[in-house]
């Protein structure tokens, strides 16, 4: 896994209908870095982030993640996580359940995983006993990015992860983030925010760049 690069994308093309979305983006994230995909609503960078995460068959073009075509294989999922799709909460399980339940899923126990802790940290401790669907958006944004953050993974795919946090919500996250780098883990998002970004530690590009 190591000696290929976390996501390389070369050629891509995506059109709905007639319209050409994606017209031959190439993007590399080198393992062990964070790229952050910025540009105008629209240009595609929601369209991108679904197809290296397999959830979105692009017309054309070569997408390899750890050197492999991304998809449904146990191995894929188990290194990659990503929230290009809003997350469904289980009913009746609380915001700590949820957070146990992504731990044991993948052979954690959720005290060594340090569900408190991410709970805190994320400001979440007070509604550890609610259930999501009664937290604020800007709550649910953070359950799910404690979710995405507690478990291992190798690779982080988020689509604009500041979305609806307040300051100190972007700050944590940008904080994890760098975290998440600095112990090899690698990142693809997208954001309008570039402040945001650069204190994640992602280089920041844009679309129009990546297009031919
Ligand atoms: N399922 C779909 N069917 C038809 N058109 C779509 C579909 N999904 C996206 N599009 C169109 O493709 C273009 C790119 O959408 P996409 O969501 O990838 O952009 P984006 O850069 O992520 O935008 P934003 O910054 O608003 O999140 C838009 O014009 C959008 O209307």
């Amino acid at each position: 896994m190591a000696d290929h690069p976390a996501v390389e994308v070369s050629d891509l093309c995506v059109s709905y209908g007639s319209a050409p979305v994606l017209a031959g983006v190439a993007l590399t994230v080198p393992a062990g870095t964070g790229v952050c995909v910025t540009g105008e609503n629209g240009v595609g960078k929601s369209t991108l982030l679904r197809c290296v995460s397999g959830l979105q068959r692009p017309d054309d073009g070569r997408i390899r993640v750890f050197g492999a075509a991304p998809g449904s294989s146990p191995e894929f999922w188990a290194a990659v996580v990503t929230t290009v799709e809003p997350p469904t909460w289980y009913p009746g399980l609380t915001t700590r359940e949820h957070a146990e339940l992504i731990c044991r899923a993948h052979g954690q126990d959720p005290d060594d995983a340090g569900v408190d802790e991410a709970l805190e940290r994320f400001g979440l401790a007070g509604h550890g006993d609610a259930i999501p669907p009664s937290l604020s958006s800007g709550q649910k944004q953070r359950l799910t990015l404690a979710m995405a953050l507690l478990r291992p993974s190798s690779l982080l795919i988020l689509d604009e992860p500041e979305q609806r946090l307040d300051p100190e919500g972007r700050d944590t996250v940008a904080r994890m983030l760098t975290d998440y780098l600095s112990t090899g883990g690698s990142l693809l998002m997208a954001s309008h925010d570039d402040k945001f970004a650069v204190a994640s530690g992602a280089a920041i590009t844009t679309m129009e760049s990546l297009a031919r």
